[in-house]
């Protein structure tokens, strides 16, 4: 490799907060994730898209923590996090939004962000103060402003309605200030009005440094909203850069967006 390769090769890795490396997963003879490589930048939003069946959230249950690679390796800010449990990548500083599964129906919104703002669980269903109860409840505040939860704040998260839940859910994800934000078709089931304002909202944490990585579905969201693309064909990886380049790249054409177009 040649000097200025190298030091732009080098220059790229100091600016990785997420690196993935051959990243495998095989159930029994399918190969779902076939060595996968690729880098989100710090304060970037890299989203992967790929039509139904190519890994995508296989790819992401790898990176967060669900599932556990055959092969290849996850490195979150220089430090390896192969196959660390949720709650370790948490600890980490990568926090994941997956639909809605951080939530609980049977306490108030509030209460459900000042759980995840105070403490962290340890995967062994024990929790561990990391802020102070004043911290904790100053975050809270924060975020409800942020997320628009106010009129909401005293009621049971079990009666917001599908677009609040989501978003109280990427709240609560954002409740320990982790430095990446794993998103999983975070539009999903919304209407188009959620969806707009979803995405503005994404834009509005990248924008403050937030490293975000988004794994979905919707082309022309992911085209409006990111900086890097990484495209994935039945569990490889077909294609990576701007937006504008994957949207024009053949190969990308023909095995998604003509299959979309067909969808
Ligand atoms: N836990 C599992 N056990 C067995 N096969 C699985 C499992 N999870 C995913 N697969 C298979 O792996 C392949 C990739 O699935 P995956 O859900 O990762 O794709 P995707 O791109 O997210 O698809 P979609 O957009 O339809 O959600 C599919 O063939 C799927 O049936």
């Amino acid at each position: 490799m040649s000097a200025v390769r190298e030091s732009v090769a080098s220059a790229a890795r100091v600016d990785a907060i997420l690196s993935v490396r051959d990243l495998t997963v095989r159930f029994g003879s399918l190969v779902a994730v076939n060595g996968v490589s690729f880098d989100a930048r710090r304060g970037h939003i890299t989203s992967v898209i790929g039509p139904n069946g190519a890994g995508k959230s296989s790819l992401f249950n790898l990176i967060s923590g669900a599932f556990r690679p055959s092969a290849g390796r996850v490195v979150f800010d220089g430090h390896k996090v192969t196959g660390a449990s949720p709650d370790r990548m948490l600890a980490a500083g990568l926090a994941r939004s997956f639909q809605i599964t951080n939530l609980f129906f049977e306490l108030p919104v509030r209460e459900n962000l000042r759980l995840a703002a105070q403490f962290l669980a340890n995967g062994r269903g024990l929790l561990r103060p990391v802020a102070s109860g004043r911290a904790a409840l100053q975050r809270v505040d924060e975020l409800i402003e942020r997320f628009g939860l106010q009129p909401k704040a005293d009621e049971l998260a079990g009666f917001l309605s599908h677009g609040e839940q989501r978003r109280l859910e990427i709240a609560v994800a954002l409740a320990a200030r982790p430095r990446m934000l794993l998103l999983d078709e975070p539009t999903q089931g919304m209407s188009h009005t959620d969806t707009q304002e979803t995405a503005a909202m994404i834009r509005g944490l990248a924008a403050e440094s937030l490293s975000i990585l988004l794994v979905e579905h919707d082309v022309d969201l992911v085209m409006n909203l990111s900086d890097h693309v990484v495209v994935m064909h039945q569990g490889h990886k077909l294609a990576e850069g701007p937006p504008q380049q994957v949207r024009s790249d053949p190969a990308v054409q023909a095995a998604y967006f003509g299959d979309a177009n067909h969808a």
